[in-house]
């Protein structure tokens, strides 16, 4: 059974590698939708594969990091494209969230990117 929690955080960034001339070279800002996906059998006292409250709170550190910053001064995230900032977060989330199956990021309401490895 497959479950997810969606987020929505406010960021800034910029693509420093676009060709010249690009829009997204300039510096601009999104309200990203996050979705954290997991995957595992559903417990039979519970009859949930996991609290999504404690989904929530696993994702926690990294929406804190990530919520009202400008991306490009983060870590592994200089050129913060919705792939880079996908596998950023599949990388450190998957240590604490075991049952992790996807990260799903919504750039935009028409742009985004799915990930799992
Ligand atoms: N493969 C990717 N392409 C682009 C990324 C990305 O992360 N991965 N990012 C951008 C820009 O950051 C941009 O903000 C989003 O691009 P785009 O979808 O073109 O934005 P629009 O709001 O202009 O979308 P429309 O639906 O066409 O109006 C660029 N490319
Ligand atoms: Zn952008």
């Amino acid at each position: 059974m497959k479950i997810f929690k969606a987020f929505t955080l406010e960021a800034a960034h910029r693509l420093p590698n676009v060709p010249e001339g690009h829009k997204c070279a300039r510096l601009h800002g999104h309200s990203f939708r996050i979705e954290i996906h997991v995957e595992g059998e559903i417990d039979p006292h519970y009859g949930w594969v996991m609290d999504f409250s404690d989904l929530k709170a696993a994702f926690k550190p990294l929406y804190d990091l990530l919520d009202h910053h400008y991306l490009n001064d983060i870590e592994g995230l200089e050129n913060p494209t919705s792939e880079v900032l996908a596998k950023w977060i599949w990388d450190r989330l998957k240590p604490s969230l075991p049952l992790l199956s996807e990260v799903v990021v919504h750039e935009t309401c028409t742009s985004g990117c799915h990930y799992k490895p």
